[in-house]
């Protein structure tokens, strides 16, 4: 083959490449776009060559792109990426064909060993990998959730626990932890059956749910037990709180749903994290303790730690 032939396969099949390989410099500019036509993964980029990174993107997103590159050409090495781009962060993108949702991509920055245009340079090599984001966020709902309720599960809470108490470690902004369990479960599904008892239960999670606030975690805790975890709330504020729930919960009225003048009640424990604590398992405990006082001493009622 002659050097042209050589040549004119090269260009084929860096165009053929199937995903878009940039040259961006260090300041920022794209000098090069290979490969990368495949429009159902990505956008056309070719009308970015010429400019800037903050020309085509509002500057946080630049900005980061920027430190990327130059942490590449730093380490002197292949240094990834994982990032999300959306129309919102392409300026003038409404105008070019590709996928409109947002999409995850990795990133493969090589620093290249020559100059480019004066500056140091690299290659970017942008990969959609949307479809295994997806699926990653998907196992982690479903790692995080409980089936029936659809709240967060003993898993997620026990992983919350252990964070919020390294946080109260250094900041010791108070945390508190409530535990309530439904008084005589066991009768309503005797009752009225396992059906009917697993709509109570999403009856209270949906009422207690409407009481929070976003900060605080809430999981089913295990059958017909549940917890919240209260983020920068005092001991004090978590009884008022549990004092709320156990209301709001007595005086909902199951009619519709078990007969006549059915209602269910919950009893609740209440504690928050000490200096003293080592480990989370002490306040689950001071919790857990609290709420078989509430049970021993006639149910449907708050008890708050010693
Ligand atoms: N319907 C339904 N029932 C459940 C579920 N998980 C646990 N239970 C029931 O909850 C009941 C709990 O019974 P117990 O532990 O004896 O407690 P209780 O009857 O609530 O009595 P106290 O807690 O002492 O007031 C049992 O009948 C379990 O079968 C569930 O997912 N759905």
């Amino acid at each position: 083959m002659s050097v042209k032939q050589d040549l004119n396969l090269l260009m084929e099949m860096l165009a053929a490449l199937p995903d878009p390989v940039f040259v961006l410099t260090e300041s920022g500019r794209y000098v090069a776009l290979i490969g990368g036509h495949d429009a159902r993964y990505y956008h056309d980029g070719s009308h970015l060559v010429d400019f800037t990174l903050h020309d085509v993107m509002p500057k946080e997103k630049a900005d980061w792109f920027l430190h990327e590159i130059r942490r590449a050409i730093e380490t002197e090495g292949l240094h990834t990426v994982e990032y999300a781009l959306g129309s919102k962060d392409l300026k003038g993108s409404e105008d070019i064909s590709g996928p409109a949702e947002e999409l995850w991509f990795e990133g493969r920055i090589q620093p290249i060993s020559s100059l480019v245009k004066g500056e140091r340079a690299v290659v970017w090599v942008a990969r959609n990998i949307t479809e295994r984001h997806q699926m990653q966020a998907e196992l982690r709902r479903l790692s995080e959730q409980d089936e029936l309720t659809g709240i967060y599960n003993r898993r997620k809470l026990m992983e919350e626990l252990e964070e919020k108490f390294a946080e109260f470690k250094r900041y010791h902004h108070a945390t508190s932890l409530m535990i309530f369990d439904l008084d005589h479960f066991k009768s309503i599904n005797d009752r009225f059956g396992h059906i009917a008892g697993d709509k109570v239960l999403r009856i209270v999670t949906r009422l207690c749910a409407a009481q929070l606030r976003e900060q605080d975690l809430f999981c089913r805790y295990g059958g017909e037990e549940f917890a919240v975890l209260l983020p920068n709330t005092s001991l004090k504020d978590a009884g008022r709180l549990a004092e709320r729930l156990r209301r709001c919960i007595g005086e909902h009225d199951l009619q519709g749903l078990l007969g006549e003048n059915a209602c269910v009640t919950l009893s609740a424990g209440v504690s928050t994290i000490r200096v003293s604590d080592s480990d989370i398992e002490q306040l689950i405990s001071r919790s857990d303790n609290a709420l078989y006082k509430a049970k021993e001493k006639g149910r449907n009622r708050v008890v708050i730690e010693e």
